[in-house]
């Protein structure tokens, strides 16, 4: 009997409705990152231990004083303690939001090979379009969603050529609803400064402003899993962004890790899920949380979700904690970094085999609080191995130093030397001189006897 190579479909969409019953083990996940993945549905019901804060903005610009701070100082406490929440009252319209998810629906509606017609090529860089996780040679995990991934504001930085054409209501609403969001994200680096003591327009600067803060938006669509207990939609992360707003089309999914725990987000109706990104993090020097967060699949229902991620300029801005969150009690915890490094200094961590294996090791129950740990130790050995770097390249630098004092010492004997040769040369010319003296002197007065004898 020949056995044939049957090829793993690129889009999980495709392989889902190939009617499999088994999952490839491509995406299979690691025993030690499905803790806690029971079913979906069932833990969102679930009331008790701690659920994520909602945060009505309702009265973030009230006239009235006392009112105004009361919700600046709610929506401060859960960036705080939680670093995610679900914002109700925001001020954007359930029609409007209702376009955005008919728009994008109407795009993953479509035939696997319509949708093609969009793909992304990751490996020439063009990042935005449809697409799917690749495989990473490193370790080959792969996530259970397919994606539409572009940019969304500012308007010049966008290229609407390549943003799906399946309705005409998608470059309308899509545009309309990016707008909107960032004159929200606006309003929250506004609390968030106040809330750290600064200018309420610090934040907003700090991360690149109306021109340079980047709106992308990334359309993440589940399909049903027949095995949801070993895959994950997507996997354990801290988003990169300043800030992150998400939409669903009310199917669960979403879980946060924490106190330990992993806690499935409720499905609130008519409201945004705001993360603060790890820049926000590294510029509040931690005060407000990036939390490490993932997505759970089903076998019941699609979902879709729409994340809109708020990025600083790749390389313009030096990301550190701002000089005024430091203090001698609460020292720098961040290394400086361009978004480009922060984002390169996660994948190379991801990629740390050893970490993954010493992972295993820790007891099953402890298994998710001792892999933070472990995350975070590992950081703190990351930040110890670069101040050993630098003291290294210090005490290279000193030693180097050394040297050429050495160097110069030797130039200096040389030089003595070849001075002293000098002297010595013309002690030496003067005895010749001398010599000489002598010999004519010897000369003259032999010269002179024989004369004086032949007398
Ligand atoms: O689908 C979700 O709810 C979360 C997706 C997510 O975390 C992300 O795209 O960064
Ligand atoms: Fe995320």
């Amino acid at each position: 009997m020949v056995s044939e190579v049957v090829p793993i479909p690129s889009r999980v969409e495709s392989l889902a409705k190939s009617g499999i019953q088994v999952i490839p083990k491509e995406y299979v996940r690691p025993q030690e990152e499905l803790n806690g993945i029971g079913n979906i549905f069932e833990d969102e019901k679930k009331d008790e231990g701690p659920q994520v804060p909602t945060i009505s903005l309702k009265e973030i610009d009230s006239e009235d004083k006392e009112i105004r701070e009361k919700c600046h100082q709610e929506l401060k406490k859960a960036a705080v303690e939680w670093g995610v929440m679900h914002l109700v009252n925001h001020g954007i319209s359930d029609e409007l939001i209702d376009r955005v998810k008919v728009a994008g629906s109407t795009f993953f509606d479509l035939p696997v090979e319509e949708k093609e017609k969009y793909a992304n090529d990751q490996a020439s860089g063009n990042v935005q379009g449809y697409g799917s996780k690749l495989a990473n040679s490193a370790c080959g995990q792969l996530e259970w969603e397919d994606y539409f991934f572009h940019c969304v504001f500012p308007e010049d930085k966008r290229d609407l050529a390549i943003w799906p054409k399946t309705t005409a209501d998608y470059i309308p609403a899509t545009s309309e609803y990016a707008k909107q969001i960032r004159n929200l994200a606006t309003k929250i680096f506004a609390v968030l400064s106040i809330g750290l003591g600064l200018e309420e327009g610090r934040l907003e600067k700090e991360v690149g402003g109306m021109e340079d803060l980047l709106l992308q938006m990334k359309i993440n669509y589940y399909p049903k899993c027949p095995q949801p207990e070993l895959a994950l939609g997507v996997e354990a992360h801290t988003d990169v962004s300043a800030l992150t707003f998400i939409l669903h089309n009310m199917v669960p999914g979403l879980q946060l890790f924490y106190e330990g725990k992993w806690v499935t987000a409720k499905c609130v109706p008519n409201s945004i899920i705001m993360h603060i990104g790890d820049t926000i993090e590294i510029l509040s020097n931690g005060k407000y949380k990036s939390i490490l967060h993932r997505g759970v699949v089903n076998k019941e229902k699609v979902r879709i979700s729409w994340a809109i991620f708020c990025e600083p300029p790749k390389e313009k801005i030096m990301l550190k904690p701002l000089p005024e969150t430091v203090t001698e009690a609460e020292p720098s915890q961040f290394p400086p970094r361009t978004f480009a490094q922060h984002m390169a200094h996660k994948l190379f961590k991801k990629d740390d085999h050893d970490a993954a294996a010493e992972q295993k090791i820790f007891k099953k129950d402890d298994q998710d609080s001792a892999a933070v740990h472990k995350a975070s130790e590992k950081d703190d050995r990351d930040i110890v191995a670069e101040h050993i770097v630098l003291k290294e390249d210090k005490q290279d630098s000193a030693a180097e130093q050394k040297a050429f004092k050495k160097v110069d010492q030797v130039i200096v004997a040389e030089c003595k030397v070849l001075k002293e040769d000098e002297q010595d040369a013309v002690a030496e010319h003067k005895v010749f001189k001398k010599d000489d003296q002598d010999v004519v002197t010897e000369h003259k007065v032999l010269k002179h006897v024989p004369v004086e004898e032949s007398e």
